[in-house]
């Protein structure tokens, strides 16, 4: 188990260095730890670095000191542990909020970052009502009264039907996520809007997203991809998170998009 502190938090993470002086960093979605680029990891082998980490308040890590939620705070996280491990050449696979903490890090790294692969995600997501009504639900009723329809939001209807133990493990896993952590990256999701962020970019970059959606639909993630000028890669039979409905298709996305940089 590799764990770091990083002034006030201690991130859990898992680095394997590559053959290749390039990393792979993953930055997660919202009230997920790193088990879930499991498959795409094995999948990758060691041609490349990989890095995975829980951001603050998720997984093994530790809340730290925060008292608001701000997409920075992750993103200075994420720097502070790529530069722990001497990491130089990056390209971050952000999903979801990891997309938006991925536009925080270009915003203020550039310099360091080789491509974005930008999964499932938006510079804005959400609306301010929408997210202070799940913070709301959960600050007075906990996880489990959101959890079954994040969760269906989350996978096809085909992992929901097929894989019904591993669907079981990921209700586990949201459900047990800690309420204050959780809530502290709604309110930064919720305050984020990195648009002109996204239209500076000049990096390479790629969007991809599962067709069945239902969080960050298609057309969302198109009109991102169309304000990036860059093409958006649709991956059928999957939900919110290509790397656990689709690792196979999500790991040729990957090894496709760095073996051309
Ligand atoms: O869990 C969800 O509702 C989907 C989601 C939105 C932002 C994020 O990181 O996950």
């Amino acid at each position: 188990m590799q764990a770091i502190q990083l002034g006030d938090t201690t991130i859990h993470f898992a680095f394997n260095k590559g053959d290749k002086d390039l990393t792979l960093v993953f930055i997660n979605s919202l009230g997920t730890d790193f088990r879930i680029w499991d498959a795409v990891i094995d999948g990758l082998g060691t041609e490349f670095g990989t890095l995975r980490f829980d951001k603050r308040g998720h997984g093994l890590s530790s809340l730290g000191a925060v008292e608001k939620g701000s997409i920075s705070t992750y993103a200075t996280d994420a720097m502070g542990l790529c530069e722990a491990l001497g990491l130089h050449k990056i390209v971050l696979v952000g999903l979801s909020i990891g997309g938006l903490i991925s536009l925080d890090i270009y915003q203020r790294y550039s310099e360091r970052i080789a491509g974005i692969v930008f999964m499932d995600t938006a510079p804005k997501i959400g609306t301010a009502e929408a997210w202070n009504n799940r913070i709301q639900a959960i600050s007075t009723k906990g996880m489990q009264a959101v959890a079954s329809s994040i969760l269906t939001n989350w996978f096809s209807i085909s992992f929901q039907e097929q894989q019904p133990a591993a669907f079981a493990l990921y209700q586990a896993m949201l459900e047990r996520a800690d309420v204050l952590g959780y809530m502290i990256a709604c309110e930064a999701i919720r305050d984020a809007d990195y648009t002109e962020t996204a239209q500076a970019i000049t990096i390479p970059v790629i969007c991809m997203v599962g067709e069945e959606d239902k969080s960050t639909p298609v057309a969302l993630v198109q009109a991102f991809a169309q304000l990036m000028n860059c093409s958006l890669i649709s991956i059928p039979n999957s939900g919110h998170l290509p790397c656990v409905d689709s690792p196979e298709r999500t790991t040729a996305i990957l090894h496709d998009f760095i073996s051309a940089l």
